[in-house]
């Protein structure tokens, strides 16, 4: 990494040059400045560098620090060098197209977007084409239509449904124009390399806090700005040979099924409507019976009882793709899938959760899954076995503290490449939705005893969406996407630390 250094009075000031947000001229005539030397100075000319100063808790800002000198060749030099070494900086993008949802979370998306990001944008000279969107799945129908290739990346801001939806655009797009065909489960489908980033402006913005560590909106536009890459797994949600779904956070059927159906009606009570239904839904406790069938995830070394969560630069996902992609090129054409073991358990459920990251939020900074990576090719499957409602209690207060919530008798969690549900009112209705379980095995997990279940089936929750089908087929795609975001970095604490003795500094 190359550094600017300059030295100033014997003291030092340290920005690597990846973090340079831009450079500029500055006016000193506007630049208040109460240090004597500046009037001492017969005629001064100066430049401001503005960087990222990185706070506790993942957040970072802009930052600024400016150098002057009485010789205007000198001063002038020091700007083109240091627009220089930006211009080497390839992966920052330099056109974005950005669709704001006006209406989600508090509706504050469009006044954040222009209050918050357009300045920083504007200042790190990157052009964007601004889409207000006017209805659901406007963003997403836009981006089958427009020059994609024009675009370094896209932006969207609001919160995870509105991520969702331009996810859908971009990765149908890719698949339209590559001739894949969605609705074939099987098929391998193209990677897309366009970034996505998210600007936070909705109720949840649980993949924005799991990917970058903090929900702000400044630390996403940042990431933006300089440029970060991270790659992310996305399942793709089938039933009977039709395409439902992509998912990168929560399925969930059951307890996170009912909590989103119950509070779809309840729209009009914004974000608290989570918090209501939530405690219906546990006070309603039902569960739910039906058959599960599982393919491991061999090729990852990880585990969801890792001490260890996915980091910035993770080994794990970078080995695990490294082996997913020499699979591939050993079996060629032909579906591993198909070679490998199917594990099948039946039983009645309280909650059934697929999570493809950790899907931590500020209440549950750990997330469902803690050591769920987002880039190893595979998902953590929880399934939550019927218990009391106590017991329940013990298992979600325990995703909020430090004790682990896979820690009871009651709940199972396996690391998982492809997984399908069917609902025992649908086996029993003999349903011809395809059952790898009654195919394949025999083997029962473990069963329980009739009981007050519900005799009803639960409802999906697609990464905040409800799905139509409680049958469904579930296949995690490799690092299928990208974001504009680094993961969430180890020693923030130690960055910010030494950020700011140096900012004493100067
Ligand atoms: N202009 C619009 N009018 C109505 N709905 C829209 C509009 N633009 C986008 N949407 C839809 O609104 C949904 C929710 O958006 P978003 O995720 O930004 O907000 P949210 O408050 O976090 O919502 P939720 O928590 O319910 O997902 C998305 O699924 C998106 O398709």
């Amino acid at each position: 990494m190359r550094r600017l250094d300059v030295t100033r009075e014997r003291k030092n000031c340290f920005v690597p040059t990846s973090e340079i947000i831009a450079v500029e001229e500055t006016d000193l005539n506007k630049k208040q400045h109460n240090s004597g030397k500046w009037q001492k100075m017969a005629k001064p000319h100066a430049f401001t560098v503005y960087y990222v100063k990185k706070a506790r808790n993942h957040r970072w800002w802009c930052s600024d620090v400016t150098f002057w000198c009485v010789d205007e060749q000198l001063c002038n030099q020091w700007i083109q060098a240091l627009k220089e070494l930006l211009e080497l900086q390839k992966a920052r993008p330099k056109q974005l197209l950005v669709y704001i949802n006006p209406y989600g979370g508090k509706r504050q998306g469009k006044r954040i977007y222009e209050q918050k990001v357009a300045p920083l944008f504007s200042l790190a000279s990157i052009s964007t084409d601004v889409f207000i969107t006017e209805r659901a799945n406007h963003a997403k129908d836009n981006l089958f239509e427009v020059n994609i290739n024009k675009y370094d990346g896209v932006v969207c801001v609001g919160g995870d449904g509105m991520f969702s939806e331009v996810m859908h655009g971009l990765i149908g797009r890719m698949q339209k124009d590559s001739g894949i065909d969605q609705n074939n489960p099987k098929a391998p489908l193209v990677q897309c390399n366009i970034r996505i980033g998210i600007i936070p402006a909705g109720s949840t913005d649980c993949i924005c806090y799991s990917t970058v560590g903090i929900s702000d909106p400044v630390t996403s536009a940042l990431h933006i700005i300089v440029g970060d890459s991270q790659p992310l797994d996305v399942s793709s949600v089938h039933h009977n040979n039709t395409f439902l779904k992509y998912t990168v956070s929560l399925l969930g059927y059951g307890f996170y099924g009912d909590i989103l159906k119950d509070s779809e009606k309840k729209r009009w009570m914004g974000p608290m409507r989570y918090d209501y239904s939530g405690f219906k839904t546990f006070l309603s406790h039902h569960c739910y019976e039906g058959t599960i069938s599982f393919q491991p995830a061999k090729h990852t070394l990880g585990s969801p009882r890792d001490k260890d969560s996915c980091r910035t630069g993770c080994h794990i996902c970078r080995q695990s793709e490294q082996q997913l992609a020499e699979q591939r090129k050993k079996c060629g054409l032909k579906h591993e899938e198909d070679e490998e073991e199917w594990k099948v358990i039946k039983g009645k459920f309280l909650a059934i959760n697929v999570v493809n990251m950790s899907c931590a939020c500020p209440r549950s900074p750990k997330g469902l899954s803690p050591a769920a990576h987002l880039a190893d090719g595979s998902a953590d499957l929880i399934l939550v076995r019927k218990c009391s409602r106590f017991d329940f209690l013990r298992y979600l207060v325990r995703h909020t503290n430090q004790d682990d919530q896979f820690d009871f008798s009651f709940v199972d969690v396996y690391r998982v490449k492809s997984f399908q549900f069917t609902s025992k009112l649908l086996e029993d209705n003999e349903s011809d939705v395809t059952d790898i379980g009654k195919k394949h095995f025999g083997q029962f997990c473990r069963d329980h005893p009739a009981c007050c279940c519900n005799i009803a089936n639960s409802t999906w929750n697609c990464d905040g969406e409800t799905l139509d089908s409680s049958a469904i087929e579930v296949r995690v795609h490799c690092q299928l996407m990208k974001l504009f975001a680094r993961g969430i970095e180890e020693n923030c604490k130690e960055a910010s630390r030494n950020q700011s003795r140096v900012e004493q500094l100067l």
